[in-house]
C-alpha cells in the first residue's frame, strides 16, 4: 500500500538521520527539511557525509537512525511511490558510452511516464549540437549536463543534485544555474551538494555546512555570514607586536597569516554588527593616527562564506558564534 502524507509544505524532511559503514558513523544526527521550489545546499568537506545523506534520500540506504520522507513518504521503504516524482544528478552517471545524446535520451524517455520531448531536453541543456555525437566523446562538463537533462526530463518534483557542475568551465556553469534556478522557480525542491560555494551562494535559498558526519552550520547565507560577523583587518605594522595592537569594544583580535605577513583580524559579532564595525573603528584610526602609524590594507567587511567554511574545515567551533 502507498501512503503519501501531505505534509503543509514540505518536500524533504530529514531529522536526526544517522548512517552508519559497519562501525564507522559518516552521518551523525542530520536534520532539516526542503520545501517546494525552495534550493537547499549542502556544503561540506570531502566526507563530510553529503553523498551518502543524498543516497539515503533517493532510498539506496535505510537509515541506521533518525528518519528521511520525501512527501511524508519513506524512500527506502516504498521507493516506486517515489520513483515518478523524484529524479537526481548524482556523482557517478550511468550513462551507456556507445550511445548518442540523443539516443540516450530517447531511453530514458521510454522509461518515463510524461516525459519532456527529446528537442527541449536537448534545447534547455543546450546539447542540440551533441545530438548525433556518441557519450564517449563529450567533455566532462557535457556529460554533466547530458546527466542534468536526464534529470529534468521526468518533470521531477524533487531533484537531487550531487556536484552537477563538477569539471564546468565558468561559463557553462553559469548557464546550468540558470536551468537550476528555472527548476527551482518551477517549484521543483533541490538538494545540491556542490564544493563550489559561490555556487551555494547564487542559488541556495538556504544552506548548511556538514564536517564529520554532522550539520554545523544552517540557515540562510545572510543568517550564516551574519552570524559570523564583521571583519577588521590590516597588516601588521613593522615593529607592532599583538600585544602592542588596541582593544577595541565589541571586537575580538586575532593573529593571522596572509601572503606570508601576520595580519590583524578584529572581529566583531552580536546584534547590530555594522554600528559595532563602525563603533570599532575609530578608536582604531585615533590609535593609529597617536603613533604616526598607517594601517596597510585596511579593510572592514563582513565575513564571507568561505570565512564560515574554513573554520568548519579547521574544527575550531569554539570560535563560531552560537557554538
Ligand atoms: N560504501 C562505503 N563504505 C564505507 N565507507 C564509506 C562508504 N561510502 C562512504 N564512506 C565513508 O563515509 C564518509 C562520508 O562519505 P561521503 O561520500 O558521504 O562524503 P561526502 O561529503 O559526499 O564527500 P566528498 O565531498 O568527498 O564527495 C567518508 O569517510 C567515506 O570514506
Amino acid at each position: 500500500m502507498t501512503t503519501t502524507h501531505h505534509d503543509g509544505g514540505v518536500a524533504i524532511d530529514v531529522r536526526d538521520l544517522r548512517q552508519s559503514y559497519g562501525s564507522f558513523e559518516a552521518v551523525r544526527g542530520v536534520s532539516f527539511t526542503v520545501a517546494p521550489g525552495e534550493l537547499f545546499a549542502l556544503l561540506g568537506t570531502n566526507g563530510a557525509g553529503k553523498t551518502t545523506t543524498i543516497e539515503t534520500l533517493e532510498g539506496f540506504r535505510r537509515p541506521t537512525g533518525g528518519s528521511v520522507r520525501v512527501f511524508g513518504t519513506d524512500p527506502f521503504g516504498q521507493p516506486a511511490a517515489l520513483r515518478p516524482r523524484v529524479n537526481a544528478v548524482l556523482q557517478h552517471s550511468g550513462v551507456f558510452e556507445e550511445l548518442t545524446v540523443a539516443e540516450t535520451i530517447d531511453l530514458a524517455r521510454d522509461l518515463a511516464a510524461d516525459p519532456l520531448d527529446t528537442a527541449t531536453v536537448l534545447d534547455t541543456v543546450s546539447l542540440a549540437d551533441k545530438a548525433g555525437v556518441t557519450v564517449r566523446k563529450l567533455s566532462g562538463g557535457e556529460r554533466r549536463r547530458l546527466d542534468l537533462g536526464l534529470a529534468i526530463l521526468t518533470r521531477p518534483e524533487v531533484l537531487f543534485l550531487d556536484e552537477p557542475t563538477t569539471g564546468m568551465d565558468p561559463e557553462m556553469r553559469r548557464e546550468t544555474w540558470k536551468i537550476i534556478s528555472d527548476q527551482v522557480a518551477a517549484g521543483v525542491a533541490v538538494v545540491l551538494t556542490t564544493h563550489y560555494l559561490e555556487e551555494a551562494e547564487r542559488l541556495a535559498d538556504r544552506l548548511a555546512i556538514m564536517h564529520r558526519g554532522e550539520l554545523r552550520v544552517a540557515g540562510t547565507l545572510s543568517e550564516v555570514v551574519a552570524a559570523w560577523g564583521d571583519r577588521i583587518g590590516f597588516r601588521l605594522p613593522a615593529h607592532v607586536r599583538s600585544r602592542d595592537l588596541p582593544r577595541l569594544p565589541g571586537a575580538e583580535l586575532s593573529i593571522d597569516v596572509r601572503e606570508g605577513d601576520p595580519w590583524a583580524v578584529y572581529t566583531v559579532t552580536g546584534a547590530d554588527v555594522a554600528t559595532r564595525t563602525h563603533r570599532a573603528l575609530a578608536p582604531l584610526l585615533a590609535w593609529a593616527e597617536e603613533r604616526s602609524l598607517s594601517l596597510e590594507r585596511l579593510e572592514a567587511r563582513s565575513a564571507s562564506l568561505e570565512d564560515v567554511f574554513l573554520s568548519v574545515a579547521q574544527g575550531d567551533l569554539a570560535d563560531l558564534p552560537g557554538h
